[in-house]
């Protein structure tokens, strides 16, 4: 059953189209992943699914209802460069994450003492509790970049959207980051999309990869047409249609 439901979905700014004809139904738990040309509406297409900007034409359902316009609520977002709050120590961060769920709403006496004790479960469970007092400029990227992550889960999402979450780190932060992202997974079953510039990252980590690219071209006036999904792969077990194909067709190979 659909549980994200975007239906015939355009977009356009000073009426020139950025997406048009958008059409995707994910289920709950699944994981997709968005690759595409630099300025396609990668971005505005999780903003839409963040409810930040109404789209000009179409909808989007989100567990059968338009997606709430507070953010938070529904919907927990990580940007490539670190989101978090930099004023705050890492404890404090978190324990904001959950205020988020509650609508700003602040913790006090034993409830704050509660949230205090949650976040510092939450930061062990994410290998940060040696920091837990500091401030997030004093934490390496991959940390920060943990952290944001581990915030934006604090207020429970049923759906996380990561905006090229990773692109700013050095590769070997990068893996471990991708072990930390499919085991929360695994624990929260909660359905993400991610935007990534790397297909090794999209096929490894996505059960589905979507590509956004324009139809229609137009060399005289490039600006013309917006971008729709051109490809739907299903990347679960490996499967990327035509490493699959070429596997297959190794195996057909006299030896
Ligand atoms: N609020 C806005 N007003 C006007 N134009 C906008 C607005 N937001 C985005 N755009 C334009 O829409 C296009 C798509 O932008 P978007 O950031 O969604 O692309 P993207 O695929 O995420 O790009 P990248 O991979 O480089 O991050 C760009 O040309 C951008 O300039």
């Amino acid at each position: 059953m659909s549980f994200v439901t975007v239906a015939n979905l355009f977009q356009s700014y000073d009426r020139r189209p950025i997406l048009e004809r958008v059409n995707v139904s994910v289920a709950e738990g699944e994981f997709i992943s968005i690759v595409g040309a630099s300025g396609c509406g990668k971005s505005t297409f999780l903003r839409l699914l963040l409810a930040q900007e109404e789209p000009t034409r179409g909808t989007i359902s989100i567990a059968g209802a338009p997606p709430a316009r507070e953010p938070g609520l529904d919907r927990g977002i990580v940007f490539q460069r670190y989101s978090v709050f930099p004023h705050m120590t890492v404890r404090e961060n978190i324990v904001a994450g959950e205020s988020l769920r509650r609508g700003w709403g602040r913790f006090w006496g034993a409830e704050r003492r509660a949230a205090l004790t949650r976040a510092d479960e939450t930061l062990a469970r994410v290998g940060l509790d040696h920091v837990a007092g500091q401030y997030p400029a004093t934490l390496s990227g991959g940390m920060q970049q943990r952290l944001a992550i581990a915030q934006a889960l604090m207020a429970r999402p049923k759906v996380l959207l990561l905006d090229e979450p990773f692109g700013a780190l050095d590769p070997g932060t990068r893996l471990s980051m991708h072990a930390f992202l499919t085991d929360l997974r695994a624990e929260t079953g909660m359905t993400v999309f991610m935007v990534t510039h790397d297909l090794e990252e999209a096929f490894k980590l996505g059960d589905r990869v979507l590509v956004f690219d324009k139809t229609r071209w137009d060399p005289q006036d490039p600006s013309l047409n917006g971008a729709t999904i051109t490809y739907d792969f299903d990347a679960r077990n490996g499967g990327i249609p035509f490493q699959t194909l070429q596997e297959e067709l190794d195996d057909l190979q006299p030896a």
